[in-house]
């Protein structure tokens, strides 16, 4: 396998790179050249240290579920593997503004001196779908180069093809943004669907979700009474909200992902974001049945519902700041056109210090991305700006911050005026 081909976008050589050595500033964005050039400027001034040695591993396989499994193990492989003093940063080939042209990968700075890091990647070149690369610096550090490794017939491994470096512009839009549709967030009952059945072998629980989904509910009729969804970020007051309003209102309170998901929900947590956004999905579909049931007869309250799966899922994938989301009205933001619509979806907001205090006070167990919302202000504010960007319909923003009984007089009147309730 000499690398050349690197998947359905076409060759290696035509891909662009963005190297991200610190997560709070753009990357370092460059092409390859496949001829030496003199005229380049210095590409990794500051970031790499002389005699630090640099490499590149990217994932190879065409197979999305396989490509999300092994991505998503692979940082955690090689800072067990790789030995001490190498730093692991992520690493991203794309087509600038190419959908779904990302290909995953990790670039390593090594200042070990030690034969270890070779030995590992070299490994798995030969056993795993991936391309390793070396690079090179020239004369003086200006002109850096990239070695790809591929494979010799004896099985020996050696890097052949190699290209210049040459630095980029900032893409139009950010690269983590290419790939969210359909592995991050899902717009059709049939794409997360066949995402967990695709899963059968490898995670058996999905058997079990399947046939939950499988026997789901659907109310195609009118509904009688309305369903108002309530959103925000945790802590910001939606149970006690939603139990305050079941009782003054006498209504049905639903939650997504719905409680028969329940036992399944930390299992689907520990998977790569393609394999768990689709379980939060279906979960969206198997409370839209519910909601369709219950609205026969009573107003339908629902904890969290498609604001939520897709606000988190892109926050997630999309990496720095609030800046590098698509933009307002970007087809990412869109309602999927087979998931029913709620009459009313408030947003319940919150000040950050409020928010935090409220979490002391409350103490208890969180989600590994609801503790990353506490450490990473930047992640809580791409989470907000995700809800309020959603269309289809869109939240209405409520002040959270006054007492729970002003918050509950307040929704009453939204409720009142927005669904004659
Ligand atoms: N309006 C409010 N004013 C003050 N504290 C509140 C208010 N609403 C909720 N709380 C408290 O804040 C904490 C988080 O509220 P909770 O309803 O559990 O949020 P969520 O369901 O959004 O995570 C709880 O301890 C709750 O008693
Ligand atoms: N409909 C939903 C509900 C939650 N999620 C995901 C998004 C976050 O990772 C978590 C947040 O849910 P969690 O139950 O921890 O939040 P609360 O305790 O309700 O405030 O679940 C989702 O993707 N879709």
């Amino acid at each position: 396998m000499t690398g050349r081909m690197m998947s359905r976008f076409g060759p290696w050589s035509a891909y662009a790179f963005a190297l991200e050595f610190d997560p709070k500033c753009d990357p370092v964005y460059f092409s390859l050249n496949p001829k030496r050039s003199t005229q380049v400027p210095r590409l990794f001034k500051d970031v790499v240290a002389a005699g630090e040695r640099c490499f590149s591993i990217h994932v190879r396989t065409e197979d999305h579920i396989q490509r999300a499994q092994f991505y998503g193990g692979l940082k955690h492989r090689l800072l067990k593997g790789l030995p001490t003093g190498c730093a692991v940063l992520n690493m991203s080939a794309f087509l600038p503004n190419v959908r779904d042209s990302v290909v995953g990968g990790y670039f390593i700075k090594d200042a070990s001196n030690s034969a270890a890091t070779e030995i590992l990647l070299g490994e798995m070149l030969c056993n795993d779908p991936v391309h390793v690369c070396t690079y090179l610096c020239g004369h003086e550090g200006s002109q850096w180069s990239q070695h790809q490794w591929s494979r010799t017939e004896d099985g020996q491994v050696e890097a052949s093809e190699m290209y210049s470096l040459r630095p980029m512009e900032k893409p139009e839009v950010h690269p983590s943004t290419l790939n969210i549709i359909n592995s991050d967030v899902f717009y059709s009952f049939d794409d997360a669907y066949a995402v967990l059945k695709q899963c059968g072998d490898i995670i058996p629980e999905s058997k079990a979700v399947l046939d939950l989904v499988d026997q789901r509910l659907e109310c195609k009729e009118e509904t009688a009474f309305p369903v108002i969804v309530i959103e925000g970020l945790d802590a910001s007051g939606k149970t006690t909200l939603t139990e305050s309003l079941k009782e003054v209102l006498g209504a049905t309170l639903l939650t997504s992902p719905p409680q028969c998901l329940s036992p399944w929900r930390a299992r689907f947590d520990a998977e790569p974001p393609l394999i768990r956004r689709a379980f939060y999905a279906l979960g969206n579909y198997l409370t839209a049945g519910l909601m369709g049931h219950e609205a026969r007869r009573a107003p339908v309250i629902v904890d969290r519902y498609w604001h939520s799966t897709a606000a988190y899922a892109i926050a997630t994938a999309v990496g720095g700041t609030v800046g590098n989301l698509p933009q307002a009205g970007s087809e990412v933001y869109a309602w999927p056109g087979d998931l029913p619509t709620p009459n009313l979806v408030l947003l319940l907001h919150l000040n950050p210090q409020e928010r935090v205090r409220r979490l002391q006070v409350r103490g208890q167990d969180k989600t590994v991305e609801e503790e990353q919302l506490e450490a990473n202000s930047v992640f809580r504010q791409k989470v907000e700006v995700v809800y309020q960007r959603i269309r289809g319909p869109a939240c209405v923003t409520v002040d959270a911050s006054p007492s729970a009984d002003q918050v509950l007089r307040q929704v009453r009147l939204l409720i009142r005026d927005k669904c004659h309730s």
